[in-house]
């Protein structure tokens, strides 16, 4: 669970599927391309988008800078796309960074000490700052001072350091790890949500647009439902799938040629892929819904534990299919109906293991 110091085997795992919500190598090209520029190319995220127009016209009104913005939510929402657009909309320009790359309070000064009046700093997995930095930031943010401390031992001395007035955006996936002096100085915290589906059939046909793609629409509900409620993944979905038909049919992606590209690459009608299945057909077939142990769940699908956990399990969970108990793993019965199963008995629950149900 430590994801701060080494990343979870999970992760890697998660950035070589076609599903997974982490950015991986292919995508920073393309996804630069199909980020929106301005507000109101902004799907979705009505709450937010309302909110955040209200602050950023306000300060301009005002002509201040905008105040520190925390954004929080899943890989893929549009963290970093919202970053962008709030400097664009402040007519600001941004720096980027992240705060694994920040490892000494001296890293964060430089950066600061070194940002135009105005200037939206964004500051990405702020969540993974280290100690004395985040201490730093604390000051910064609040009365934009620094102290830099020159020498060490008790011969140090702590200079302090204007700063100008500058917008802080900080992007966690994980805004429960940030500690609350933290999460307080920031004036406005937009919390994202995963996407519906009308929402992410509007991503879609934007994307094609852009991509100078033909899809119908029907096409794009097809993509969009087996997005997992993010547009990276709706994106990404779009850009295999248009290979299809470009390959195998004349170019326009209706209905039947995205369900047919996407079960070549093995992405069914929810989103589930190769091992969302593989773990929910073990648990249905091998321990008749469960519950069942973790580990056990993972020997019988021959994944490590932390990749059914943190790769897996998350989706399942959202999607209601799996349940994690404190006695195992259990199905729910959508589980059974996804997979086309019929579920035990009532009554024969209770130990479970060791049944063989369906196909
Ligand atoms: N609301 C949206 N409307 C249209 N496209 C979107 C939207 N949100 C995200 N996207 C698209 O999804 C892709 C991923 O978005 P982005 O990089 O901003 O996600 P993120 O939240 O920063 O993810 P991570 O946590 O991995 O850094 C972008 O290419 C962008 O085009
Ligand atoms: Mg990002």
């Amino acid at each position: 669970m430590n994801w701060d110091d080494t990343p979870p085997t999970g992760d890697e795992a998660a950035s070589e599927r076609l599903v997974g919500a982490s950015a991986d190598g292919e995508d920073q090209a393309v996804e630069a391309a199909l980020r929106p520029k301005s507000l109101d190319e902004f799907v979705g995220q009505e709450r937010v988008r309302e909110q955040l127009d209200l602050v950023l016209k306000a300060a301009r009104a005002r002509g201040a800078t905008a105040d520190h913005v925390l954004l929080s939510g899943a890989p893929g929402l549009g963290k970093t796309t919202l970053s962008m657009i709030i400097a664009a909309e402040m007519g600001a320009p941004i720096r980027i960074t992240s705060g694994p790359a920040i490892q000494h309070a001296g890293d964060l000064a430089a950066i600061l000490s070194s940002l135009q009046e105005g200037e939206v700093l964004f500051l990405d997995e702020i969540h993974r700052m280290s100690r004395p930095a985040e201490e730093m930031l604390y000051m910064a943010m609040e009365d934009f001072r620094v102290d830099v401390i020159v020498g060490k031992g008790p011969g140090a001395t702590a200079i302090p350091l204007e700063l100008p007035p500058f917008t802080l955006v900080g992007a966690t996936t994980r805004a429960g790890l940030l500690p609350p002096p933290l999460r307080d100085r920031f004036g406005f915290t937009a919390h994202m949500e995963f996407y519906a589906p009308a929402e992410l059939e509007r991503v879609v046909h934007r994307s094609a647009r852009l991509l100078d793609v033909d899809i119908d629409a029907d096409g794009a509900a097809e993509i969009a439902g087996r997005s997992r409620g993010t547009p990276r993944i709706a994106n990404r979905l779009l850009r295999r799938v248009r290979d299809y038909a470009q390959v195998r049919a004349d170019g326009v992606i209706t209905r039947e040629i995205a369900a047919t590209a996407l079960g070549v690459y093995e992405v069914d009608g929810r989103g589930l892929d190769r091992l969302d299945r593989a773990v929910l057909e073990a648990l249905l077939k091998l321990f008749g819904g469960g519950p069942v142990g973790l580990s056990t769940l993972a020997v019988a699908v021959g994944e490590e534990r932390e990749t059914v956990e943190e790769v897996a399990e998350p989706f399942l969970v959202r999607e209601g299919l799996l349940a994690r108990t404190p006695r195992g793993r259990v199905a729910t019965p959508a589980a059974w109906a996804h997979l086309g199963l019929v579920p035990p008995q009532a009554g024969a629950t209770g130990g479970g293991q060791g049944q063989l149900f369906g196909a």
